[in-house]
């Protein structure tokens, strides 16, 4: 997919991330591609999903364009959005038309750097690619390094960055005084007021994951706040 067409797609739009890991009730393919085509059918315009398999089955259910990681634990390192050559190489088998990585400065695993990574993307592929970042100066440097455009998601999961129990607009705020950088806001963006704000703010577009595909953790928002609220009426 061209740069222009996936940018002409997601303008101003919601894109739902669809993510189970191992051993949560939803884990699996076929879920996940279930899930998929619900966000499709409620108007998400792209997918962002976890591993090879997930990818495939969504691509293959929605026809959407998916924005593919591989998360992956490594010894020694904490990057884990698509960290080495192996998960990027496993990403362009997918067929995925984004690939989003961490775009953190910090020691990858195998000390690949994120240069090598995009470059042997750009080599093997035609996909699109994701700078995943913390700060506005990683964003800065995605983009140097040849990203085609950054997301917020690592805000608050780096340990030097701001901790915020909600979105960072702040960030979003700084990337955007950069007229080179197109932003995704992505991280604990929980309702459509906090998605537009993010688009005021000057994100291009937003990805929602645990406020719509997460139940186990939307439940429990329900439950710990009607405790909080009942305790408050007795
Ligand atoms: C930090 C990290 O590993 N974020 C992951 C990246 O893919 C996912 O676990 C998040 O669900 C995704 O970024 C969407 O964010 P939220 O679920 O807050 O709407």
């Amino acid at each position: 997919m061209k740069k222009m067409d996936f940018l002409k797609a997601v303008k101003n739009q919601l894109i739902v991330s669809c993510q189970a890991a191992p051993g949560e009730p939803l884990f699996g393919s076929t879920i996940m591609s279930k899930m998929s085509l619900a966000a499709k059918e409620g108007g998400a315009v792209a997918i962002r999903a976890n591993g090879k398999e997930d990818i495939i089955a969504i691509r293959k259910a929605t026809g959407l364009p998916t924005i593919g990681i591989i998360k992956r634990e490594y010894e020694n390192s904490g990057v884990y959005i698509t960290p080495t050559l192996t998960e990027v190489q496993e990403l362009i088998e997918s067929g995925t038309e984004v690939i989003a990585l961490d775009a953190t400065r910090r020691i990858r695993p195998n000390n690949v750097s994120l240069e090598e990574l995009i470059a042997y993307i750009k080599k093997n592929s035609h996909c699109l690619i994701m700078g995943d970042v913390s700060t506005a100066a990683e964003g800065k440097y995605a983009i140097e390094a040849g990203c085609d455009f950054v997301s917020t998601t690592l805000s608050g999961y780096t340990p030097y960055s701001r901790q915020l129990i909600e979105a960072d607009f702040e960030l979003i705020k700084e990337l955007s005084t950069d007229s080179n950088i197109i932003i995704l806001a992505e991280g604990r963006i929980n309702s459509p007021e906090d998605a537009s704000k993010a688009i005021k703010f000057g994100a291009y577009s937003v990805v929602v994951g645990t406020s719509i595909t997460r139940p186990t953790v939307v439940t429990k928002r329900f439950v710990d706040k009607m405790k909080a609220l009942t305790i408050k009426l007795n």
